[in-house]
């Protein structure tokens, strides 16, 4: 397969989707006709208040929720369910507590047939890639938050998909933990160029991790900032976490900040970044 033929089965393309809740009799007006394109590779954050919509907008791309109105299509293909070449992953790593980690991140290959010798040599394989080596015969309780998120990634690498969808994977982790991670994200991003969909509370880590930052606004849900991450060039090189304190990167901290709280009417209200 060309390059270019890989390229335009992978690209995303939203056109006027609108997604209208009904629940009790009350409507939510959860996403506006929004059209976007995601380019294949492109490592999308998406940014906003509570309620913007940023969960809707990745279910409707996994395929868990329709559009009320408006395609969306991946390559020539239309989104019309769940698709292993869609790997999601939450916030929380619901991992099968009976299972070994091992055997959680071999699941998808098992649903898919392959055999039990060669699932495991690419179990182990996907452990080593997220540093779970040693932790292969462990349940997920005995692993800390941040290693059952590595192990959540391990498992949804392993059927490699071509677009990851991740829902705030980092948000219930603790700082530190939480910026390892960022960078053995970057890392994985890097060696096997996957298009990511990220939503993220944090205005910083939506501009450490992407090459594009998106912020949405609420009542209705809309995009109202679309912004390539222009300083950090194609990405292709390990990211410096000193990137953070150049005047290119804080400036754009602002401008997203700014966005942010106009959507959510407080102008010239104290910023709060992380
Ligand atoms: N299944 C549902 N039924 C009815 N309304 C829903 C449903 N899911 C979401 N909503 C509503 O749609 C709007 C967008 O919700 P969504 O979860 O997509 O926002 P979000 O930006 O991800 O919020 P948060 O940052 O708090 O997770 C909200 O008003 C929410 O109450």
């Amino acid at each position: 397969m060309t390059s270019t033929a890989t390229d335009l089965s992978t690209r995303v393309v939203l056109t006027e989707v609108r997604k209208e809740y009904v629940t009790a009799g009350e409507s939510v007006l959860a996403l506006a006709p929004t059209s976007l394109t995601f380019e294949p590779e492109e490592f999308v954050c998406v940014v906003g208040p509570s309620g913007c919509g940023k969960t809707t907008l990745l279910q409707m791309l996994a395929g868990f929720q329709a559009p009320t109105e408006g395609t969306i299509m991946v390559g020539n293909t239309h989104i019309k369910g769940p698709d292993p070449d869609r790997g999601v992953v939450f916030q929380q790593a619901n991992l099968y507590p009976w299972l070994s980690v091992r055997k959680n991140v071999e699941f998808g290959l098992k649903m898919r047939g392959v055999l039990r010798a060669e699932r495991a040599a690419e179990a182990d394989r996907m452990l080593e890639m997220v540093g779970l080596e040693l932790y292969g015969d462990r349940k997920p309780y005995e692993l800390s938050g941040g290693q059952q998120q590595r192990c959540q990634i391990a498992r949804v690498l392993i059927t490699d998909p071509r677009i990851i969808l991740m829902d705030e994977p980092f948000g219930a982790l603790d700082a530190m933990t939480r910026e390892k991670l960022q960078l053995e994200l970057l890392d994985l991003w890097r060696e096997r160029r996957k298009t990511v969909f990220f939503v993220t509370h944090s205005v910083e880590e939506a501009i450490f991790l992407g090459t594009r930052v998106i912020v949405m606004g609420a009542r209705p849900g809309r995009v109202i900032y679309d912004r390539k991450v222009w300083f950090k060039g194609d990405n292709r090189e390990p990211v410096d976490t000193a990137v953070r304190s150049t005047p290119e990167f804080v400036a754009m901290r602002d401008e997203v900040a700014a966005k942010i709280y106009e959507a959510q009417g407080l102008i010239g209200a104290t910023v709060a970044l992380h």
